[in-house]
């Protein structure tokens, strides 16, 4: 099976009867909803918050009963990928856009597993360049801000257009190679004005399961 998939599928076992749960986005939270979805058919009783119009979409498609953002103040448990994970849980987020709607809903998460496969495991944060969004007026400005941090940002297309995020934002990929101090470069980037928020997770995980491509599963 896909190492993704064993991952985000023994992430859904945590899930009870009652819980109001964060649906992650990209190709390894899928696995889970798909997982899920499963279960409601067998009659587990959840609701569910989705980090995009994505997942929002899939979820209701599988018959997944979901709250939207304004109607919770506290998630249960949240499942979610992450492009990359250091030895110390911090996080890359947003390579599929998501991060603001994934943040704000980790950040409201009693609990946030992060599922991945072992390809994303990093000693230190910084090979995948780093999602940051910002809004779309005067993004060169922001951008220029963003170089002075000492990275190259790229803005991020969608067939010859910037790709637009669910909240209408733009998306700068920042390459600042190895990230020696991620917890400082979070909060550096986000003063910047015209940031809305940077894809670093910063001590948000509290459970880490890791798929391998010989299909055993790992939980940290
Ligand atoms: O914006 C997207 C999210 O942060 C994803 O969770 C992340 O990019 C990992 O995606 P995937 O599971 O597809 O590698």
């Amino acid at each position: 099976m896909d190492a993704k998939r064993i991952a985000a599928e023994k992430a859904t076992a945590y899930i009870d009867h009652e819980m109001v749960v964060g649906l992650g986005t990209g190709s390894t939270a899928y696995w889970a909803i798909q997982k899920i979805g499963e279960n409601v058919k067998r009659g587990l009783r959840i609701q569910a918050v989705a980090t995009s119009i994505q997942s929002e979409n899939l979820a209701k498609a599988l018959g997944i009963p979901m709250l939207s953002m304004s109607m919770v103040d506290s998630i249960d448990l949240t499942i979610d990928g992450a492009d990359e994970v250091d030895e110390a849980w911090n996080l890359i987020k947003g390579g599929g856009g998501a991060l603001l709607r994934e943040k704000i809903v980790a950040s409201t998460s009693k609990n946030l597993f992060i599922v991945v496969d072992e390809r994303k495991l990093v000693k230190k944060l910084g090979a995948f360049p780093l999602p940051v969004e910002i809004v779309t007026f005067a993004h060169e400005i922001t951008q220029n801000k963003l170089r002075a941090l000492g990275c190259i940002p790229v803005l991020r297309m969608k067939e010859q257009h910037p790709y637009l995020t669910d909240n209408g934002n733009y998306i700068v990929d920042c390459d600042f190679g190895s990230i020696d101090h991620p917890e400082e470069l979070h909060q550096i980037i986000n003063m910047i004005p015209g940031v809305v928020d940077n894809g670093l997770f910063i001590k948000m995980a509290a459970k880490v399961i890791v798929g391998y491509q010989d299909g055993t599963v790992i939980e940290m």
